[in-house]
């Protein structure tokens, strides 16, 4: 039975708008996320995706205040729960990392300490927000263990990290971002590094997760076929930029961005087995130099002098959200 999120007119978890996040570095402003719009709601997954260095790991951070100089957040709006965390004190966020927004990373030793058992760090995770027994919080965590499918979560309570897989490493990783039950979680390439099996078991108990325990999600990848299975909506990302938004299915199949049906084109499916895969020409632009007008104009077999001009977000097929003076109509095969 497939579990639909409930969508509702609620406050969104989380709305970004307009987000700009530049880094003044010698060598100029890197406009790393210029302009960005999101919006997650209880219960939903957002796949934000796009090619290595499009900005998805610095809307993650920007989310979470994580921004680090020379880098600073130049305008726009990050809403939690209609609360304001643009200009928001490091106490506040503090408060709110960890235990009502949680992060992922895509190497599980950004979270855990290789010289402490997975009890001692749970526990630790607990106690830095919460104050509750011992005996309670080692009951927390073994139920963050079994929620994320790790078996015998008894016996891997009493483990280090460098005794577990690279797999369950991540599991735990993933259990620890839920000991403090957050309303928001950020995962940034996740299982990357994983075999396609462990990712793909991996990706279907954090779907279950979100669904049954209200929370949301921004999963950051650049694999559009990752996304495609697990989000509810896609966020195409494409230097600095959000260039098309939408339900995953509208997306996937009809594609209005000419840079996300690229992406799509290079999914290795059936079909393309044995043959080799549509790449998109050239390479992704250095944000100092950035073309003039559209981003993507350089690679895109639909430019045309129109495309010279910076194209706004606008609304486009099955309500999606589309930059792009050449919007595509073709559903894909
Ligand atoms: N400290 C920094 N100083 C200057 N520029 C930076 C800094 N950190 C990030 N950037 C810029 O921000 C851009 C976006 O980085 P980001 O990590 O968000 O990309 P990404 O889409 O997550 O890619 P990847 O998948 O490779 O992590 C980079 O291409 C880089 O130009």
């Amino acid at each position: 039975m497939t579990m639909e999120p409930k969508m509702s007119n609620a406050t969104p978890v989380l709305e970004v708008q307009g987000l700009q996040t530049h880094f003044f570095t010698h060598g100029g402003v890197v406009k790393a996320v210029d302009g960005v719009d999101l919006k997650v709601h209880a219960g939903e997954i957002l796949g934000l995706v796009g090619e290595s260095g499009s900005g998805k790991s610095i809307t993650g951070f920007s989310v979470i205040g994580l921004i680090d100089a020379p880098g600073r957040i130049a305008g726009g709006s990050i809403r939690y729960l209609g609360e304001e965390l643009v200009g928001a004190t490091e106490q506040r966020l503090q408060k709110l990392r960890g235990k009502e927004i949680a992060m992922i990373f895509q190497d599980p030793m950004m979270t855990l300490n290789p010289v402490l058992r997975v009890d001692t760090q749970m526990v630790e995770a607990i106690h830095a927000h919460e104050k509750v027994s011992a005996k309670a919080a080692l009951a927390r965590a073994r139920d963050a263990l079994a929620m994320v499918g790790i078996p015998s979560p008894e016996e891997r309570l009493q483990t280090y990290p460098h005794q577990l897989s690279g797999g369950m490493r991540q599991r735990v990783a993933i259990a620890i971002a839920l000991l403090n039950r957050p309303k928001l979680i950020i995962a940034d390439e996740p299982t990357t590094a994983l075999d396609v099996t462990i990712q793909a078991q991996i990706l279907y108990e954090v779907q279950k997760l979100c669904r049954e325990t209200g929370t949301a999600m921004i999963w950051i990848t650049h694999d559009l076929a990752v996304v495609s299975g697990l989000a509810d909506r896609i966020a195409v990302m494409y230097a600095g930029r959000i260039v098309e938004s939408g339900a995953t299915a509208d997306v996937i199949r009809a594609p209005s961005h000419p840079y996300t049906r690229g992406l799509i084109d290079s999914i290795p499916t059936r079909a393309t087995h044995g043959t080799l895969l549509r790449q998109i020409p050239g390479m992704t632009p250095s944000l100092l130099h950035l073309p003039q007008g559209c981003a993507f104009r350089p690679r895109c077999s639909h430019a045309t002098d129109t495309c010279l001009a910076v194209p706004q977000p606008e609304p486009a097929a099955f309500g999606k959200t589309v930059r792009c003076w050449h919007q595509l109509t073709a559903v894909v095969a």
